[in-house]
């Protein structure tokens, strides 16, 4: 079978996706079934794709600090070479610095004849001068020396900076830049969390118990997913530590008729079916139809019946004529700002004004749906952002148009999640403080 330079397949995929603003994690699955890449080229070449994303930012700032031209006035193929060539030098130990920079040369070469002795001259000078780089003054320019230093937007930095100070902010930005834990969650219809731990085990994988999660498991190896026998077998599926606190917020009980108005892809709805021991009925609806096939088929692999699926734009007040639910979840759409690291690629294409529009969905989607649960129901407002805009001020937003709701704090209820919440009793979870996805859950409870 012929095989394919990794470095090559590498820069394929990541002029893709800053021309088409396409996903990394699937341009990659499409890529390695091609069977083109053997053993450790596979690796090298997932290494190489979310590296370079993930540390975009920064290596923009080594090439101005080594070119004459600005990174964004570059060639867009010359830049990729360069951010390539950068990221082996600087981030990838088990390359020597001579192989990165020929490697680099040669694909330039191939690729990009006229600027090859360009790239040649900035990667040699940057790997002289590494200990010569100059970032912003931390002092006076905390957001742009974040920026530069753990490669984020300098619109993020500055927000973080607002909301944390400048030292827990850069603790934040930089576990941000680290790729995450792969955390799965144990299919409790199917096998307990201990088995499962057992089975993992035998099976040649490195995991533990997640610390508040009670069915999570983290995994420590680095190998893929596909290679978990018991994920196929529809033991587990993947769904981060923090994720999995959520549901349990709402504490769903057997024959219950639930609600989760923003379902797809179906890992929450999933574990509901577990709570409630499948015994029930859940409703999982999504505004993008295409999306509950996920749904569907998750539920198929772990064997959960409880669950029906149906198209609702949650903000429709039409939508679910009239139906009631004692629980609702609302896991909204939102910036996704507390899941960078799992879609790197994501963080250079939002802007700071994208953050305005959504508390307005999200907004919308609590008012219509708090007609549609019953009186004492509960629902749990939910997202995977670590913004102030899109959690406690919809949530406070929300709570001055309806005073037949109140807030039921986290901490009281959970006391062993006590020091995942805030001190109104949200749930509130960070990277750099609890190994955990950023997440924001608020449990409502109507009169
Ligand atoms: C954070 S994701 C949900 C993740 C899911 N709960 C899980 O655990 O797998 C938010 C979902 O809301 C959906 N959505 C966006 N706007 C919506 C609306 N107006 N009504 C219903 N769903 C909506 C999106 O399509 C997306 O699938």
């Amino acid at each position: 079978m012929s095989s394919k330079n990794p470095r090559r397949a590498a820069f394929d995929l990541l002029l893709r996706i800053e021309k088409e603003r396409s996903f990394a994690d699937i341009l990659i699955d499409v890529e390695l079934s091609k069977g083109m890449l053997q053993g450790a080229d596979r690796g090298l070449l997932t290494e190489l794709v979310y590296g370079v994303l993930r540390r975009r930012g920064n290596l923009d700032y080594i090439i101005s600090q080594f070119s004459k031209q600005r990174p964004e006035k570059l060639e867009l193929y010359v830049l990729i070479l360069l951010r390539l060539g950068l990221y082996q030098e600087f981030y990838l130990d088990r390359v020597p610095v001579s192989a990165a920079v020929n490697e680099t040369v040669n694909l330039a070469k191939e690729l990009a004849p006229r600027a090859s002795g360009f790239v040649n001259a900035v990667l040699r000078s940057a790997d002289r001068g590494r200990d010569q780089i100059t970032y912003p003054d931390r002092e006076s320019r905390p957001a742009e020396y974040l920026a530069a230093r753990w490669s984020h937007p300098a619109w993020l930095t500055a927000l973080w900076c607002e909301q944390l100070g400048v030292d827990e902010a850069e603790a934040l930005a930089r576990a941000m830049a680290e790729p995450p834990p792969l955390t799965i969650r144990a299919n409790t219809l199917k096998i307990t969390r201990d088995a499962l731990l057992e089975r993992l085990t035998a099976d040649g994988i490195s995991c533990e118990a997640t610390t508040y999660s009670p069915d999570g498991i983290r995994i420590t190896h680095a190998g893929g997913l596909a290679k978990l026998a018991a994920f196929r077998e529809g033991l587990c599926t993947v769904q981060d530590e923090s994720s999995q606190l959520a549901p349990l917020f709402l504490t769903p009980q057997p024959e219950e008729h639930v609600l989760d108005a923003c379902a797809a892809p179906g890992g929450k709805t999933t574990q509901i079916a577990q709570l409630i021991g499948d015994r029930g009925k859940i409703t999982a609806c999504d505004v993008n139809g295409k999306k509950l096939r996920m749904i569907r088929e998750t539920c198929e692999r772990l064997g959960v019946t409880s669950v029906r699926t149906q198209v609702l734009d949650a903000t429709d007040p039409d939508a679910l004529k009239g139906a009631t639910f004692p629980k609702i979840l609302v896991d909204a759409p939102c910036s996704g700002l507390g899941v960078l690291r799992r879609n790197p690629e994501g963080k250079w294409w939002k802007a700071a004004v994208d953050l305005d529009l959504l508390p307005r969905t999200q907004l919308a989607i609590l008012e219509n749906l708090s007609g549609s649960l019953e009186p004492g129901g509960t629902l749990v407002y939910a997202t995977c952002s670590t913004t102030v805009k899109e959690n406690e001020a919809v949530v406070d937003a929300f709570l001055a148009d309806h005073p037949e709701f109140q807030v039921e704090d986290l901490r009281e209820l959970f006391p062993a999640y006590a020091p995942l919440c805030t001190e109104r009793g949200f749930f509130r979870s960070w990277p750099h403080r609890d190994g955990m996805d950023g997440f924001f859950a608020a449990r409502l409870r109507k009169a």
